[in-house]
Formats: C-alpha cells, sequence, structure tokens
C-alpha cells in the first residue's frame, strides 16, 4: 500500500473529529486510515479491503504499539464500492475509538489508553480531497 497523505504534529482531543474526504480508487484493493501518536503507535489502524491480505470485502481494524500489530477485529459490515466519494469521520475518547461512513458506524476500543491523537495516515488506494478537524 504506497504512502499517501500523513499529518504530524496534531492535537485531537476525545470528542474531537477527523473528517477525512476522498474517492476509493475504481480498482482499489484496499486503503487504510491511521490514526495515532505515530506510525508505530496506533490508536486505530481502519483498513477495509476489497481484495488484499487474504481478505475480500472486508473492513479490518487493529492498533499498534511500539510498531507491533495487536489482534485484528474484522468487521461484519463493509459499506464501501470501487468509485466511491466519501467522507470518514473518526473520534474517540477513553474507551473506543469511533468511524462514523454516511450510512455506517464502526467501533474499536482505544487499547491503548490513548488521550490525544497526534498522526494521521491515509494509505492506499484513496484519493484524499479534504481533511477537516472539528
Ligand atoms: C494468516 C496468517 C497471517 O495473517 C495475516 O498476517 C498479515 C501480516 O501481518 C496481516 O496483514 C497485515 O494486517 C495489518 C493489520 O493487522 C495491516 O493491515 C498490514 O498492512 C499495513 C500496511 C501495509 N502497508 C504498506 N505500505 N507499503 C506496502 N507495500 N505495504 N502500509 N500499511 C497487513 O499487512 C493479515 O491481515 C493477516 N490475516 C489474517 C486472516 O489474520
Amino acid at each position: 500500500m504506497e504512502r499517501g497523505l500523513v499529518v504530524t504534529q496534531l492535537d485531537i482531543q476525545p470528542g474531537e473529529c477527523i473528517k477525512v474526504k476522498g474517492k476509493i480508487l475504481s480498482d482499489a484493493k484496499g486503503f487504510a486510515v491511521n490514526v495515532g501518536k505515530d506510525s508505530s503507535t496506533l490508536l486505530l489502524h481502519f483498513n477495509p479491503r476489497f481484495d488484499c491480505h487474504g481478505d475480500v470485502n472486508t473492513v479490518v481494524c487493529n492498533s499498534k504499539e511500539d510498531g507491533m500489530w495487536g489482534e485484528e477485529d474484522r468487521k461484519a459490515d463493509f459499506p464501501f464500492q470501487h468509485g466511491d466519494k466519501i467522507e470518514i469521520c473518526i473520534s474517540f475518547n477513553e474507551t473506543e475509538a469511533t468511524v462514523k461512513l454516511p450510512e455506517a458506524e464502526f467501533q474499536f476500543p482505544n487499547r491503548l489508553g490513548m488521550e490525544k491523537i497526534e498522526y494521521l495516515a491515509v494509505e492506499g488506494d484513496f484519493k484524499v480531497k479534504a481533511i477537516k478537524f472539528s
């Protein structure tokens, strides 16, 4: 998954929202939105997979601590289609991260007890149009 947008030096607090707007490529194999402290310490790796890493039409979520992946969490819902223009809104609190889409919502535990998000990265077959912090 090639490197895309990376934003550092953020100070996103619990309850605030990171909005990532963009388009899923028409031949997307997968993409990921990562939020956390840095690339080695992720509160959430949100990874919709159309066909990659052995998964088909599956959202895989995970955390990463000191460069080590945690236990994967595969979601039942896959509300994505090739070529979709979407806006993903990620927020968190002391208990969990929430990923809101127009017609779906995912939760993932705040395994690391992260108290602020400093890092955002978007990887793979997703063309970022805009990001907004609110
Ligand atoms: C079945 C035995 C092995 O399990 C597999 O192990 C793979 C490697 O750890 C798992 O894929 C990783 O899953 C991680 C989340 O748990 C990440 O999605 C990881 O990709 C992250 C990534 C790759 N890249 C990247 N940048 N440039 C390139 N080439 N790749 N950037 N970020 C994937 O490579 C994959 O999800 C996992 N599958 C299962 C079913 O457990």
